[in-house]
């Protein structure tokens, strides 16, 4: 960069006021000494109030009447920018100035000069022509005055001489100033570079501060969010903890008032403390004579106590007397009894035909002991004439139409007590079909038509139940069987009827039958349960083969184990309820015409005969002790043989239907009733052992 010197002022006259005549007079001299025009430039004056800085032309010696060695003389003025020192980069404000500052100086105004030279030949004609007017007096005057006017001037150009040379000093100080102002400004430009390096380098570190500080705010503002989320969370937790605190602050105040009333009470307590404290004190004494009646009284339970046990030993041994006596009477009683039970008539046999419904005549002469039946049938006699017959029976029991299922129970129950002391049973129910067999031996649905098997089930729970005080603990176990056609049927296994074959063992006294389901039984509900489900495959059975179970017996074997354990006894009984198959005759029936029931009848006949032969053979053999017993004649006595021994009780129930139509087959059962309960079966033996 060059700077510009200040240009100097067009003006083309700066020497002042002078009158135009002495300028003409002057003009003229000089035109006639040869001075030549005078620079105006070098004449104006600098301190002139309006007047602009003229810069001087470059002096030389040779030019300047001022010698070069006073320049440099003259005190150098204080430029007014200083950047300190007396130089830039030390260099001496009275070096050299540069030629291109030399260069750059203003050339002198063209406009100063006389522009033509006829303008000047004007000139000096005009003051020949005025010299010619004035005197010679005057003309000296003038040269005198030019003189002066010439000594003034060279003492002017002295003095523009001298300022010119502390102007040149300035505008060298102004040049050295502007060098350095240069350097400064390259330096400057340096520093500016730099800088704008510097600050590119920070405008990319600010745009990677300004992405990590967006990425970090971005970070900042998730944290913020979830922050934020967290203090709504803990707002809410705050929330809920101001609520517990309240619910607290309520309970403690509640507490408080509770403790409050809890210490009024707790004064009132300790007031009846100390009350009660003086009454333990008389309690005391009262207790001391207590604990000498309690000593008096533990000595007398003690006494009690063994007298207790003195009682349990004869209550033992008291039921042992007992089930003797029990027996003892049951033998008087006769070891095979026989119960009479007529049926009354059915609703059904009420509306059927007049002839169907008639009555026989049954009557029962005995009404204190229930023991007779009387029956009166007619008959035709060989000269034509009717006849009529008295019959009359006389049984342990005789039960007439309107008595009950317990009422008849009432009779068997000594058997099934029986049964738990260790003795074999059997119960029989004998009779024509329809005479009320099923329903004696199983009953209806309810409890008071249940028959004697739930009945006598029921009833051996009960007793094993009161024996347990006795120290008896029983076990028992069930099995329902049926015989038909001398085949044995397992009415609570799965299998099809008449398939499977069965055998009967005798071993020591109990009878087993191979392949048949027993199930142990805990309860009454258990049996009831199993007979229904015997109930249920013998109506199977049925359906297939028209009135199947009337022809077949049916066998339910309750077999009971008890044990001692106060006076080490065991003993085993076997309850033995049977259904017998109908006892019709085979005329009667009407079996001849049909091959199928023609054999079913003579099955059931022989069995049944089996059965009267066994019961005879046994009456027989208590008599003279030695008989043969045919129990193998039929299925029916070889499963019953140790419940038909001489050692067991036996009781046969004879159903009769009270028609008149079936009064024939009725004298028929009351005959075979009476054969057995005239025999005696012997003395009856328990199954009892003492275990050692
Ligand atoms: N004592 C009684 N009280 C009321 N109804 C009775 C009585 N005895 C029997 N019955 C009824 O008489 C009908 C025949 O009885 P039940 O079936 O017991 O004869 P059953 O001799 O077993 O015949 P089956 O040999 O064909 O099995 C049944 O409807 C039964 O309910």
């Amino acid at each position: 960069m060059s700077s510009r010197l200040p240009r100097p002022a067009s003006s083309p006259d700066r020497l002042g006021p002078l009158p135009n005549l002495k300028r003409k007079a002057v003009d003229q001299l000089e035109e006639d000494d040869g001075i030549g025009p005078l620079k105006m430039s070098a004449l104006s004056h600098p301190s002139k109030p309006g007047s602009t800085f003229r810069p001087p032309r470059p002096l030389t010696a040779s030019s300047s009447n001022i010698p070069p060695s006073n320049i440099g003389t003259t005190k150098p003025r204080v430029p007014p920018i200083r950047s300190g020192g007396p130089g830039v980069n030390g260099r001496s404000t009275n070096a050299p100035i540069p030629k291109s500052t030399r260069a750059v100086s203003a050339p002198p105004p063209k406009s100063t000069r006389p522009t033509t030279t006829s303008g000047a030949r004007y000139g000096a004609t005009r003051v020949k022509t005025e010299a010619a007017a004035i005197g010679p007096d005057q003309i000296q005057d003038l040269r005198e005055e030019i003189k002066d006017l010439r000594a003034e001037q060279a003492a002017k150009n002295a003095k523009v001489a001298e300022d010119m040379d502390v102007e040149k000093l300035k505008v060298l100080e102004l040049q050295q100033l502007h060098a350095q102002q240069d350097e400064r400004l390259l330096q400057a430009r340096t520093a500016e570079t730099e800088s704008r390096r510097l600050v590119a380098d920070l405008q990319e570190k600010i745009e990677d501060l300004q992405k990590k500080h967006s990425r970090e705010i971005m970070t900042c503002e998730m944290d913020q969010s979830r922050l934020q989320r967290q203090i709504e969370s803990l707002k809410d937790d705050l929330r809920i903890s101001e609520a517990d605190l309240r619910r607290e602050r309520d309970t403690i105040s509640s507490l408080k008032t509770a403790i409050a009333e809890q210490s009024t009470a707790q004064v009132t307590l300790e007031a009846r403390i100390a009350a009660l404290q003086a009454a333990s004190g008389n309690i005391q004494g009262k207790l001391d004579e207590s604990d000498m009646n309690a000593g008096r009284l533990k000595f007398e339970l003690e006494q009690e106590r063994q007298r207790t046990s003195e009682l349990e030993d004869k209550l033992r041994e008291a039921e042992t007397l007992r089930r003797k006596l029990h027996n003892t009477i049951q033998e008087l009683k006769g070891n095979i009894r026989v119960f009479c039970r007529v049926r009354p008539v059915l609703p059904s046999e009420l509306t059927s035909s007049p002839s169907g419904s008639e009555l026989a005549a049954i009557s029962f002469p005995d009404t204190k002991e229930h023991r007779e039946i009387s029956i009166v049938s007619s008959a035709e006699s060989a000269t034509g004439m009717g006849r009529k017959e008295n019959w009359e029976f006389a049984f342990d029991k005789v039960f007439e139409p309107q008595a009950t299922q317990a009422e008849v129970f009432e009779e068997i129950s000594q058997l099934a007590q029986s049964c738990i002391d260790g003795y074999n049973v059997c119960i029989f129910a004998y009779g024509q079909t329809g005479s009320g067999k099923s329903f004696t031996m199983e009953g209806g649905p309810t409890e008071a038509t249940a028959g004697m098997i739930p009945r006598a089930v029921e009833q051996v729970f009960s007793v094993a139940a009161a024996l347990k005080s006795k120290g008896w603990e029983y076990k028992m176990e069930g099995q329902f069987l049926e015989i038909y056609n001398e085949t044995i049927n397992d009415l609570l296994g799965k299998g099809e009827f008449d398939k499977k074959k069965h055998e009967i063992k005798h071993d020591k006294g109990s009878t087993r039958v191979t392949d048949v389901v027993t199930v142990p039984l805990e309860s009454p509900s258990e049996v009831r349960s199993l007979l229904m489900l015997a109930h249920s495959r013998r109506t199977v059975a049925s359906t297939l083969m028209n009135e199947r179970s009337s022809r077949s017996h049916s066998v339910f074997t309750l077999r009971i184990s008890g044990t001692n354990g106060v006076t080490r006894e065991t003993c085993e009984g076997t309850l033995n309820l049977v259904d017998l198959a109908g006892s019709e005759r085979l005329n009667s029936s009407g079996a001849a015409a049909d091959k199928d029931r023609l054999k079913e009848t003579q099955n059931i006949n022989k069995s049944l005969s089996a059965l009267a032969d066994v019961i005879g053979a046994l009456g027989e053999k208590s008599e003279r002790n030695e008989k043969h017993i045919p129990y193998r004649n039929s299925k029916l006595t070889y499963l019953l043989q140790n419940s038909l021994s001489g050692h067991s009780k036996t009781l046969m129930v004879l159903n009769l239907s009270p028609l008149a139509a079936h009064l024939g087959e009725s004298l028929c059962s009351l005959r075979f009733a009476t054969k057995v309960n005239n025999t005696t079966l012997g003395t009856a033996r328990k199954q009892a052992r003492v275990v050692s």
